[in-house]
């Protein structure tokens, strides 16, 4: 089922949580909705859901494939929601709780009780719970719990799924098999889906496209792949991933900011330059392009990867850097190291407000050869 918004648009009294929003979702496809805290992700969802009301203008549809259903109320939406919290029945057992939207179905619509029984049990197998349906809600973990929801918004099969911040609650561990399930359970059953997440990690892993929302706009829809890559404007740029600043005045192609040095190909005056992290390489020397000297003020290792975390004068903030454990063992890095950040790759954007829709001019660096290279305009 194809998912169609044309000129959503939404005002609580005088404030606008959403600017003019046009969305098309393909059947089948998994959308993540993410941005930060206020940015208009649950009203959108809200609105796709019936559960909220757009604004009225002579532009604004929603259309569930070819039916038009702006008008229709949230019940005959055939949707499947979850929730953040559980919103389980805690008075039913597990079996009941996910047989209740069948059992309250018009006489004519209902299953017989043998079929409703049928259908619910095959739900708890693909959750793998059946052999918890006679329990109650407050016997079953967070994250059984959530898959008791699944398997409840599930069982009136409905050709989208819509859910709100659905691991939020959990922790670390049980987020990410969650996940997995819904993955799964998305591509096997083959509905379309929707779900709001601030984090973006979660997003990135789980969709097939993200839409990054700030302030009731769509900043960009994109896949995690392209939106990494090719991030359309600062906020994308920062909003997805950790960011190095460096502020300096730049003179006949050196950027300047107290004993920091780099040459770059920028206009003189005042500029300011993002890294990320993988973009930041640490020498025990200097370049000829690059004198940036720092301190290391903590040595982290995640995984198949050491970050280093680098402080300085001409810092605002502390950088992070990313570095092989062979790497980090050659320099024998340590607290207090003294070393020379030597950027790979930098990311300008012209125009710094956060909701600039400018592309960023990169700047690229083999830090082996010295050698520079700009792309005016392009994207990374
Ligand atoms: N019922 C309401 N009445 C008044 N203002 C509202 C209402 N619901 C949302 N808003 C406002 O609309 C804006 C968007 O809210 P929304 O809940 O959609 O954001 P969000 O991106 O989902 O945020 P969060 O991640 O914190 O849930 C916010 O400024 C919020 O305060």
């Amino acid at each position: 089922m194809s998912i169609r918004l044309d000129h959503i648009q939404k005002h609580f009294g005088r404030s606008q949580a959403l600017s003019p929003i046009d969305l098309d979702i393909n059947s089948g496809e998994l959308i993540g909705l993410l941005g930060p805290s206020g940015s208009g992700k649950t009203t959108l969802l809200r609105i796709i859901a019936g559960l909220e009301t757009p604004d009225d203008h002579p532009d604004c549809r929603i259309l569930f494939g070819e039916r038009d259903v702006t008008h229709v109320h949230v019940r005959d939406r055939r949707i499947g929601f979850v929730f953040q919290h559980y919103a389980l029945f805690r008075h039913m057992s597990v079996f009941d709780n996910v047989a209740f939207g069948l059992t309250v179905l018009p006489r004519r619509e209902r299953p017989s009780s043998g079929e409703i029984r049928s259908r619910v049990m095959q739900l708890l197998e693909m959750v793998q719970l059946s052999h918890l349906a006679e329990r109650f809600p407050a016997q079953l973990s967070g994250g059984q719990q959530q898959r008791v929801s699944l398997a409840r918004a599930l069982a009136l099969k409905p050709e989208v799924l819509l859910l709100d911040e659905p691991f939020g609650a959990l922790d670390a561990k049980v987020r990410q098999e969650l996940r997995r399930w819904l993955r799964h359970l998305h591509d096997e059953l083959g509905f379309t889906s929707v779900f709001v997440t601030h984090d973006q990690e979660e997003a990135l892993e789980l969709s097939d496209r993200v839409v990054v929302m700030s302030n009731g706009r769509i900043e960009q829809i994109d896949t995690p792949e392209t939106l990494y890559r090719q991030p359309r404007n600062r906020f994308v740029f920062e909003f997805l991933g950790d960011v190095n600043h460096l502020e300096g005045e730049v003179r006949g192609g050196v950027l300047t900011c107290g004993e920091a040095r780099l040459t770059l190909d920028l206009d003189d005056g005042p500029q300011e330059i993002l890294l990320r992290p993988h973009e930041v390489q640490v020498a025990a020397a200097p370049s000829a392009d690059a004198h940036l000297p720092a301190v290391v003020t903590a040595v982290v290792p995640v995984g198949a990867e050491v970050r280093i975390e680098l402080n300085a004068d001409w810092m605002d903030e502390p950088w992070m850097a990313t570095l092989s454990h062979g790497d980090a063992e050659r320099l024998a890095l340590g607290r207090g190291s003294r070393v020379y950040a030597l950027p790979r790759r930098w990311h300008h954007y012209p125009d710094s407000r956060p909701d600039s829709q400018q592309p960023d001019v990169s700047g690229d660096r083999s830090a082996k050869s010295g050698a520079k290279r700009r792309e005016s305009g392009a994207t990374v």
